[in-house]
């Protein structure tokens, strides 16, 4: 299982691991070193390249220095080690008087700055131990230079170990690859700060399981498996047995949103999908709607059947839309509200004209999801936790989209680190929705329907691409049911 920890968290566990169990840091720092060691030399580098490892004054640097060492022992032919300044830490200061015994090349930036720059520009990696967890708020100003100079350097890559020197801050480094040490550190998927992180791996060191646990703030989600015991697909089943849905989409010039996701149900596991529409579109998008049952938003009394709903596509916002998703919510408990339902959501929650519930699932983009919290975009994508207190307060699922999406529910949270610009295509949230509120008859919690309809659209998205290369949303849908039965969404064999 692979858990997530704030970067205050991870600090807590370092200090567990040398108060509980006695491992000294720098037996921890050797761990790291030699495991980063390791990935460096096996997926990024070669011993013909010229590596520069970067080196501030904590333990971040210490690990750099490690990793100096291992490459000089590998052969590598041409190293060099950087320090910000001299007075370092103990254990990192350890560490430089090894480097220097050994007889490999250091530098001190503060005192040479123009041949650190030098180095630093004909390099073809630099390894940055700037600053790790250690690092508090916006950059100082003497590492914010060094900073912003090896940003402007053309044809260099850069691997920063464990996360970024400067990630708080907007003019941080940015990385071509970030190594968290130990466990996944939860900063690195915020949507502002993934960015800056290139491609995130992870190298373990003795943290034990249950220090991790106790850390954890939620799971960094990649297939279905921590969720497969909640899935009930039996092979007796009929479509009357699947789930009936609902889906309230469409509206004058937008009929393609409410094909789309109507469509997008009809490919999950879910029986019968009926779109409810306007009478005011009613003629036009029946000819086209194929196997999808349309009815009028105004027969929606006759329709008490239904086992989930999904509203928003589409839709249009409108007093009248505010007063349907009113009754709806009203009428049904389980479902998902996206697009321009979540206006309407957030003109009941002022009037305090709603009670959500475990049974909904919210889909905002990061736009909606802070119009909804009263919050700024900005402020959502430098901390996407500010979701969890109006999930907590509403007892709901939220899916927070983004080209990383995270997903909470009270007492969970889970991150799917996307990343997949084709997906990023306009229609592709309609798609997701459809895909979620197919899967909440599925699935026993509204969460677990939500993260695998979240890994099921973005593995949909990488099978197409490979297939057909850059896709529009139309044709994502035509991979939903492929993707579903690859992710392990499947027929049971045995009767549960
Ligand atoms: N301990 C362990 O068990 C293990 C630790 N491990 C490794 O250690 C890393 C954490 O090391 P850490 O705690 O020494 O902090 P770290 O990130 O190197 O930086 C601290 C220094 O940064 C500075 N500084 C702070 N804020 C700043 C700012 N805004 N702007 C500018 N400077 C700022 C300030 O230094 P100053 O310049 O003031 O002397 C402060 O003293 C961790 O990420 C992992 O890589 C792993 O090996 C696993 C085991
Ligand atoms: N760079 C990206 N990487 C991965 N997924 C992305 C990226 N950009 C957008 N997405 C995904 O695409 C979908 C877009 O949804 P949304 O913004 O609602 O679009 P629309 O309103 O056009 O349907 C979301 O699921 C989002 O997570
Ligand atoms: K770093």
């Amino acid at each position: 299982m692979k858990h997530i920890v704030s970067m205050d968290s991870a600090a807590l566990i370092d200090s567990g691991v040398q108060q509980n169990y006695g491992i000294p840091a720098i037996i921890l720092m050797e761990q790291a070193g030699t495991a980063l060691s390791e990935l460096f030399f096996d997926k990024f580098c070669s011993a013909s390249d010229s590596v520069v490892f970067l080196c501030g004054t904590g333990n971040n640097g210490g690990d750099a220095m490690v990793m100096a060492r291992n490459a000089f022992f590998k052969g590598f032919s041409s190293i060099k080690v950087i320090i910000t300044k001299e007075s370092l830490r103990d254990i990192p200061a350890i560490q430089l008087d090894i480097i220097r015994s050994l007889g490999i090349d250091t530098y001190v930036w503060e005192n040479d700055r123009s041949i650190c720059e030098e180095i630093c520009s004909k390099a073809d990696w630099i390894v940055e131990g700037l600053l790790g967890i250690g690092q508090k708020s916006e950059l100082r100003q003497d590492i914010k230079s060094i900073v912003s100079f090896i940003n402007n350097l053309d044809d260099i890559r850069i691997f920063s170990i464990d996360v970024p020197a400067g990630i708080y801050d907007d003019y941080g480094l940015i990385a071509d690859v970030t190594v968290n040490v130990g466990v996944y550190k939860q900063e690195c998927f915020f949507p502002s700060y993934r960015k800056r992180c290139g491609d995130i791996h992870l190298v373990e060191i003795s943290f034990p399981p249950e220090l991790i646990k106790r850390q954890s703030s939620g799971l960094l989600i990649e297939d279905i498996s921590v969720f497969s015991d909640e899935l009930n697909i039996s092979r007796y089943s009929h479509k009357g047995d699947r789930g009936r849905i609902g889906v309230f989409a469409g509206s004058a010039g937008m009929l393609g949103a409410a094909l789309l996701s109507g469509k997008s149900v009809l490919r999950t596991p879910s029986g019968y999908v009926y779109l409810f529409v306007g009478n005011d579109i009613f003629e036009q998008i029946y000819p086209i709607a194929g196997p999808l049952v349309v009815k009028k938003e105004s027969d929606l009394q006759s329709f008490d059947f239904m086992d989930s709903v999904l509203v928003g596509p589409g839709w249009g916002r409108c007093e009248n839309r505010v007063l349907l998703l009113s009754s709806i919510l009203k009428k049904f408990d389980k479902g998902v509200i996206d697009a321009d339902a979540i206006y309407s959501l957030k003109l009941l929650i002022d009037k305090e004209d709603v009670s959500l519930g475990t049974g909904w699932v919210l889909t905002p983009h990061i736009g909606e999801c802070a119009f909804l919290l009263n919050t700024t975009v900005d402020k959502l994508l430098k901390n996407p936790l500010i979701c969890q207190d109006f999930v907590n307060r509403h007892s709901c699922t939220l899916v927070l989209k983004s080209h990383v999406t995270w997903i909470f529910s009270p007492g969970n949270i889970a991150v799917y680190d996307g990343c997949f610009s084709p997906l990023g295509t306009a229609g592709s949230g309609d798609v997701l929705a459809g895909l979620i509120a197919g899967l909440l008859t599925a699935y026993t919690s509204s969460f677990s329907a939500a993260c695998a309809g979240v890994i099921a659209h973005a593995n949909a998205a990488k099978l197409l691409y490979k297939d057909k290369g850059w896709f529009s949303s139309d044709m994502l849908v035509d991979y939903i049911g492929l993707s579903l039965k690859e992710i392990g969404i499947e027929i049971y064999e045995r009767e549960r």
